[in-house]
């Protein structure tokens, strides 16, 4: 059984979901084509080398390039090799890309997509969790600079999205949960059934394999479907999907992306709360609402010192924030919460309301 979701914009594309469905990327690529790119990292050569054999059994000349695994990949250097594979194979504007992966595959191989010959086609096969409720689908794609999350980029729609649940399976624990963060989130900016399914049965929210997990993602991707629908390049709506990502964004990148970007949202989503909290926008029993869900399913909900003072810890992070993408100017914008469902902004609050809110998520 598959579920079908079709983005509307532009080209219209379909996001399916299902058990399996890997095998169909040939029937996804436009006629005409020659040449296709697979992109994926060595730790998932088994759903790659299935993806190749599948696309030269269609009778396509198969490339490969496998990239470092998780955010190493998102680096300039590496971009530079997956053009580097592109012109010396001769890919032309008929040809494509396919990337089997997680969110930093995708994320890396929808840029050289949509870089390359100012853009040739992708394909997603994401394999995480938080590949197929997110990353996979919408059409953003980027990779890291030294200054910050995602800097460098490029609104690139795919030709269709494969979400198959059966490469769940092989997923480490850590990687689910951290994908449930971005599910939780669209719960909180759009889909309250999201939060009350959680709660409800935290475990099988878990269970990669059963039916819970199964209509969460639908759920997920049916919210990131509306929303980039109504506004593809973010000139307003598709901000409510960066709810937690101003402070969760500082984490990772302070941290030498150490810590897992679902992980990260978790934190920066208590933090966003707190400070709806202190600027008398949200109640604080839907800020604890935040806590206890994210920690029924294993995620964190505090950003720990390490041993430091906040004095010390402060200033890196809210040196990131600034960089963050919905900053104008000066003014730091965050997506903030007036009640479950009800995402609005809160702009330029003032450092110590920055500061406190920092302070109460500290742990
Ligand atoms: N473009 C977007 O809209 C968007 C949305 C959300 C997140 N992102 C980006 O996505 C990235 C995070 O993605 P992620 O959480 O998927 O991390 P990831 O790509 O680093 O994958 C996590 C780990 O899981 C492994 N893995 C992947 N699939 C597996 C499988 N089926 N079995 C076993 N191991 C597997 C990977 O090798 C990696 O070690 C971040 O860079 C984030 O910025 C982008
Ligand atoms: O699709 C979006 O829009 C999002 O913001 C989804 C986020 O989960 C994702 O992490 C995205 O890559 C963040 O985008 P950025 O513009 O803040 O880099
Ligand atoms: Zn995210």
């Amino acid at each position: 059984m598959t579920a079908t979701t079709t983005i509307a914009v532009g080209r219209a594309y379909d996001v399916v979901i299902g058990h399996g469905v890997l095998d169909r990327v040939p029937r996804l690529l436009r006629e005409g084509v020659l040449r296709v790119l697979v992109v994926s990292t060595p730790a998932l050569a088994a759903y790659a080398d299935r993806v190749a054999a599948g696309l030269d059994e269609a009778g396509l000349q198969v490339h490969r390039a496998d990239v470092p695994d998780a955010e190493s990949a998102k680096t300039a250097d590496v971009l530079v090799g997956l053009w580097s594979r592109l012109g010396q194979a001769g890919f032309t504007r008929s040809d494509a890309v396919v990337c089997v992966g997680g969110g930093t595959v995708t994320d890396l191989g929808g840029f050289a997509a949509a870089s390359w010959l100012r853009g040739v086609d992708v394909v997603h096969v994401p394999t995480t969790l938080l590949a197929m409720v997110d990353a996979a689908v919408g059409g953003k794609t980027g990779i890291n600079t030294a200054e910050g999350k995602n800097l460098v980029g490029a609104f690139h729609e795919p030709r269709g999205v494969l979400c198959d649940l059966s490469t769940l399976a092989s997923l480490p624990r850590a990687d689910l949960v951290a994908g449930l963060a971005e599910v939780i989130k669209g719960g909180f900016v759009a889909d309250p059934r999201i939060l009350e399914l959680v709660e409800t049965d935290p475990q099988a929210a878990l269970d990669a394999a059963g039916p819970v997990l199964r209509e969460l993602v639908e759920r997920k991707v049916a919210v990131k479907a509306r929303v980039v629908g109504a506004d593809l390049k973010e000139s307003s709506l598709r901000e409510i999907l960066n709810y937690g990502h101003t402070f969760g964004h500082a984490i990772e990148q302070v941290s030498g992306y150490s810590w897992r970007h679902g992980d990260a949202v978790a934190v920066g989503m208590v933090y966003a709360a707190e400070l709806a909290r202190t600027a008398g926008l949200l109640t604080p029993e839907v800020v604890e609402r935040h806590r206890s869900l994210l920690a029924s399913v294993g995620l964190p909900t505090s950003y720990p010192l390490g041993g430091r003072s906040t004095d010390e810890a402060w200033p890196p992070l809210r040196a990131a924030m600034g960089r963050d993408k919905k900053s104008r100017g000066a003014t730091l914008r965050f997506v903030a919460l007036e009640d479950v469902a009800r995402p609005t902004r809160l702009e330029g609050p003032d450092e110590e309301r920055l500061r406190a809110a920092f302070e109460a998520v500290v742990g």
